[in-house]
C-alpha cells in the first residue's frame, strides 16, 4: 500500500492538471461563480433604482435555467415529438435539435457589458458621427407607460447605426432586447451580441420545431417583462421607403400574450441626414437581392480619411440623426376593439403609426424638394422649403428646429460635399440622382395625400 510508484514526469503533470480542474470545478467555480453572481445582482439592484423600467429577473436568469425551461415547455416537447414522427429520427435526436436550437437564440445578458461598455460605445459612436436629435415629448411619454407592462419598440429599418442610436438614447429607460438575423451569427460579434441580451432568429428556416423554440422563447420574454426592440421589416430598407412587415414575431407575441400582463408597442422611427450604407443598400436594391458584400477597402479608406479630419478639426461630421417616439398602443385595448385577425391589423397599425412618426431632416427634404418641385434657383428652394415646414409642422410631423435658411444651408452643403449637387447651381448629378430619390423617400409619405399645395413664387423669383 506504502510501495512507491514511478511515472514518467509527463504523466505527473497530467494528473496534477487533471486533479486541478477536477478541484476548481468542483470547489473553486460554484463560489466564484456565487460571488461574482452576488455582486451583479446588487450592481443591478443599483441600477434598477434609476432605470424607468427596471431589468426584470427573466432577463437576468441563468442562461443554462432558461435552455431547459425552453427545451421542457410542452409545445416544444409537442413539436419535437412531432419531429422525430414526421423525420423518422429517435425521439433524442429530435430533442438534442430542439436543444440546439433554444442554446443558439437564449442570449446571455450582462448588465455590466450593456451598461458599463455598449451604452458607452453607443453614445460616443453616436455623437462622433452625428448630431442626434430626441423630441423631449418622447422620453416623457415613454416614462408613462405602466410599469407592469411588456414595452416592444417597433423600428423602421434604416442603417446599422438605427440599434446604437436606439439602445443609447433607450438607456435611461431600460435594456432592450432585440431580434438580430443569422448575418451577425460570427463570433466574436455573436458572443458580443448575446452579453448584450440579444436573441438570435434564422429567417429562412421554416421547420416547425424551429418555430415553435423561437415563439414560446420570444413568449416567454414577453410573458417574463422584458423590453424588446425589433424591425419588422426584417432588414434594411434598400429604397429609403419603408418596407411590408413580416408577421411572424408579431404573431408569436399576439398569440402568446396573458390577461396577467399587457403588451405596450411602441412605434419608433429613426432618420438621417446620411444613411452610412446608402450606396450600397441602393445597389443591393438595383440587383433586387438582399446580400450586401461589404466594401473593405473604400470602408478602410474612409475610416482613416474620416479619422484624419477628426485629428486635425475639419470634420463636420454626417449631418443629422433623429430618433422620434410615436403614440404607444396597448394590446389589451387593440384587440378589444379588433375582433377575430388581430396580427395583421395590428402589423399594419404599427407600420402607419412608425411612418406617421418619421421625422424630416434637412438632407430629406431637401432631396424631395429637388426632385419633385424642381426648384431653379436657393430663393425659389428656401420658398419651397419654408412653406414644407410649415405644411409639415400643421400635421404634426418632427421637423428640424432651425431656421429655413439653415435647413437649406445645412443640406447643401452635404449634398455639395458629396457632389450630388452642382457647387453654384442647384443641377443634379446624373449618378447622384437614385441617392436623392433614396433620401426624398424617406419622407416621401408626408406629402403624398392630401398634395402639397403649389409654391406662392415672387414674379422676380422664377428665372
Ligand atoms: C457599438 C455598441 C452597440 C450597442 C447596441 C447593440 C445592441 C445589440 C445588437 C442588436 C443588433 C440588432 C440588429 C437587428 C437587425 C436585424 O437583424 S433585422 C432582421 C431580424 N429581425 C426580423 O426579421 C424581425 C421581423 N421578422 C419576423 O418577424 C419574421 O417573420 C421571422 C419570425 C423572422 C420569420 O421569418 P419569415 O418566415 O421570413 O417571415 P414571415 O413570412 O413574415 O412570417 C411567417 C410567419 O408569420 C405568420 N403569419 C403570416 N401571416 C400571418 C397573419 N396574417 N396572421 C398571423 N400570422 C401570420 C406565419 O404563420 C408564419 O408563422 P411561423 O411559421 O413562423 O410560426
Amino acid at each position: 500500500m506504502s510501495r512507491t510508484v514511478s511515472l514518467p514526469l509527463w504523466l505527473f503533470g497530467l494528473i496534477l492538471l487533471f486533479a486541478a480542474v477536477t478541484f476548481a470545478s468542483h470547489f473553486l467555480f460554484p463560489s466564484v461563480r456565487w460571488f461574482f453572481r452576488k455582486r451583479m445582482e446588487r450592481a443591478v439592484a443599483r441600477l434598477n433604482r434609476r432605470l424607468a423600467r427596471p431589468i426584470e429577473p427573466f432577463k437576468l436568469a441563468r442562461r443554462h435555467d432558461m435552455i431547459q425551461r425552453l427545451i421542457y415547455d410542452p409545445s416544444v416537447v409537442e413539436a419535437a415529438l412531432e419531429h422525430a414522427r414526421s423525420q423518422g429520427v429517435p425521439e433524442n435526436v429530435a430533442f438534442e435539435l430542439a436543444r440546439d436550437y433554444a442554446r443558439e437564440i437564449v442570449p446571455a445578458f450582462s448588465a455590466t457589458v450593456y451598461f458599463t461598455f455598449g451604452i458607452r460605445l453607443a453614445k460616443a459612436l453616436s455623437r462622433l458621427l452625428y448630431r442626434v436629435r430626441l423630441g423631449e415629448l418622447d422620453m416623457k411619454r415613454l416614462e408613462r407607460i405602466d410599469p407592469e407592462a411588456s414595452v416592444i419598440f417597433v423600428m423602421n429599418h434604416r442603417s446599422n447605426m438605427d440599434y446604437v442610436l436606439v439602445t443609447w438614447l433607450a438607456s435611461r429607460t431600460s435594456a432592450l432586447s432585440y431580434a438580430v438575423g443569422e448575418w451577425a451569427r460570427i463570433w466574436p460579434l455573436s458572443a458580443m451580441i448575446r452579453s448584450m441580451g440579444a436573441y438570435f432568429i434564422r429567417r429562412r428556416d421554416r421547420t416547425h420545431l424551429y418555430r415553435r423554440v423561437l415563439a414560446r422563447y420570444v413568449q416567454l420574454a414577453t410573458e417574463g417583462g422584458v423590453t424588446q426592440a425589433f424591425f419588422p421589416e426584417g432588414g434594411l430598407s434598400l429604397t429609403g421607403r419603408q418596407a411590408e412587415p413580416r408577421l411572424g414575431l408579431l404573431n408569436y407575441i399576439v398569440s402568446g400574450a396573458s390577461e396577467r400582463r399587457d403588451v405596450i408597442f411602441v412605434p419608433v422611427a429613426i432618420n438621417y441626414d446620411r444613411v452610412l450604407e446608402d450606396r450600397v443598400l441602393i445597389a443591393a436594391g438595383a440587383l433586387g437581392q438582399r446580400r450586401f458584400r461589404a466594401p473593405i477597402r473604400p470602408l478602410l479608406r474612409g475610416t482613416v480619411f474620416y479619422l484624419w479630419r477628426r485629428v486635425t478639426g475639419r470634420l463636420t461630421g454626417f449631418g443629422t440623426a433623429s430618433v422620434a417616439f410615436g403614440t404607444p398602443l396597448s394590446l389589451a385595448q387593440f384587440r378589444a376593439g379588433h375582433g377575430g385577425e388581430t396580427t395583421a391589423a395590428l402589423a399594419e397599425e404599427l407600420m402607419r403609426r412608425v411612418a406617421e412618426t418619421v421625422p424630416v431632416l434637412p438632407v430629406p427634404l431637401v432631396c424631395w424638394l429637388l426632385l419633385e418641385r424642381q426648384p431653379r434657383t436657393e430663393a425659389v428652394l428656401l420658398e419651397e422649403v419654408g412653406a414644407a415646414l410649415d405644411r409639415l409642422t400643421g400635421l404634426g410631423v418632427q421637423v428640424p428646429r432651425r431656421d429655413t435658411g439653415e435647413v437649406m444651408a445645412d443640406a447643401l452643403r452635404i449634398l455639395r460635399r458629396r457632389r450630388l449637387v452642382a457647387p453654384s447651381s442647384l443641377s443634379l448629378s446624373e449618378e447622384g440622382i437614385p441617392l436623392l430619390r433614396y433620401y426624398a423617400n424617406s419622407i416621401a409619405h408626408h406629402f403624398e395625400a392630401p398634395a402639397l399645395p403649389a409654391p406662392t413664387l415672387r414674379p422676380e423669383q422664377v428665372l
